[in-house]
């Protein structure tokens, strides 16, 4: 047989996952962005609500922390989710900023239910109970869909509008690529030693990450969803 190079896990789920993982990265939502064809009120809407996520995707950021210095091989996964949790930082900062150019008051916001649901889905993350490999996995996903979704934006032939250039840059720079790189190979180490019901698990959990990203996005339509 001949020698070839073996697959990681994440490259064996995005292949076998592809529909469903395009299904979040080239959502109407982002190729509305991307097109120019973009509703400003869904932009809104998807800003007040993305600010309210990202207020509790912090708490999670941290129990990821926590259990990359009890649990990780790897020293240098520390430092990676610390400059997450950096940028997350800056992150709330700029939620703050946008609300105020596009008259956003980010106090009166109302979590709709696929927010409600999605920020619960964290919180369940954050259990002692889920294993390290688990909770980076939904980390990434979490991270990777929107990379590659605002980076599809900036791609060669867009028609951003303006004032969304910023927030296309926000998850579609190299920078940030970069970043979501390194976690994808945390993730691809901790999942090449780890059991085969472990590696069951964190699929299931990506998957339902990519899902609620669909919902999320889905959101922006402004149609009550169940
Ligand atoms: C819903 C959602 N997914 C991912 C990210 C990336 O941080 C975000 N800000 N919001």
């Amino acid at each position: 047989m001949e020698e070839t190079a073996k697959k990681t896990v994440t490259e064996t789920w995005l292949s076998k996952h592809r529909f469903q993982y395009k299904g979040a990265t080239r959502h109407p939502f982002i190729l509305s962005i991307r097109n120019g064809s973009v509703n400003f009120s869904s932009f809104k809407r998807w800003l007040g609500q993305d600010y309210i996520f990202v207020r509790s995707f912090v708490p999670f950021a941290a129990s990821i922390l926590m259990k990359s210095c009890k649990e990780s091989s790897d020293e240098s996964d520390m430092e990676v989710i610390l400059g997450g949790m950096a940028s997350l930082n800056d992150e709330i900062n700029w939620f703050k900023q946008q609300a105020s150019k596009f008259h956003v008051s980010l106090t009166s916001v109302v979590p709709q239910n696929a927010n409600v649901r999605y920020c619960k889905f964290l919180e369940n993350l954050m259990s002692s109970e889920i294993e390290y490999p688990v909770a980076i996995t939904a980390f990434w996903a979490i991270e990777a869909v929107y990379q590659e979704s605002f980076a599809h934006c900036l791609e060669e032939g867009n028609k951003i509008p303006q004032e969304l250039q910023a927030t296309c840059e926000r998850w579609g720079n190299a920078g940030f690529g970069a970043y979501c790189r390194s976690l994808r190979d945390i993730v691809d180490r901790c999942l090449q030693n780890a059991s085969q019901e472990v590696i069951s698990k964190a699929e299931v959990f990506f998957l339902s990450v990519v899902e609620h990203e669909v919902e999320f996005w889905n959101m922006s339509n402004g149609e009550a969803s169940v």
